[in-house]
């Protein structure tokens, strides 16, 4: 990528700050959509966005065994290459039989799907999880919470801060 090609965080441009508050009560509405679903032997979160939404779900589910696949794209907010640095365990894979059957993967997001895509491919019949879903990404996922445009940036409570926001009208402040 050269030095002036925007950023996938600056060519979507509009901004979806959510707080832990909400991003609380999104992933319980994820909970209680996905305890009509199972009952699922294991929670695996997708690294390391998912961390977060996978806690709070085994909490509500009453699940213990929580696995990870750690996949990284994005460099901040630059998608390069996928890489998976971890896949998940022989134990869970057994759990899952070997095609992740019973198994639910977690994500805070599916944005172009690519990441949902290479772990559909390691786990194809998993069931596929995220709190937040853009359109590309959507057909990826099995069940999630809220949709927002693709051009729409998600700006996570573990990523921001508190911080001075200038009033609409410019010089009202
Ligand atoms: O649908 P996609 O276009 O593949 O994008 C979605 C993925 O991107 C983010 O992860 P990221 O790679 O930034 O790593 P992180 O979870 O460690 O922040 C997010 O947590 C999803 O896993
Ligand atoms: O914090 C983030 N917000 C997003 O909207 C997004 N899409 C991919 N990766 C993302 N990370
Ligand atoms: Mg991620």
């Amino acid at each position: 990528m050269t030095q002036s090609e925007p950023t996938e965080q600056k060519r979507a441009g509009r901004p979806f700050p959510v707080s832990w508050d909400q991003f609380h009560r999104d992933c319980r509405a994820l909970s209680w959509r996905l305890n009509e679903l199972g009952p699922f032997h294991a929670v695996i979160a997708i690294t390391r966005g998912g961390l977060v939404p996978a806690a709070i779900v085994a909490r509500e589910l009453g699940l213990r065994v929580i696995d990870t696949v750690c996949i990284a794209s994005y460099e901040h907010d630059k998608q390069g290459e996928l890489q998976v640095l971890k896949g998940v365990s022989d134990q869970t894979a057994t759990l899952g039989g070997g095609t992740g059957k019973g198994l639910l993967i977690i994500d805070d997001l599916v944005d172009t799907g690519k990441t949902g895509r290479m772990v559909r491919s390691m786990l194809p019949d998993a069931h596929f999880a995220a709190v937040y879903a853009k359109p590309k990404g959507r057909p990826l996922v099995d069940t999630f919470i809220t949709e927002v445009s693709q051009d729409t940036w998600i700006f996570f409570p573990w990523d921001t801060g508190l911080s001075f926001q200038p009033p609409l009208k410019d010089g009202a402040g």
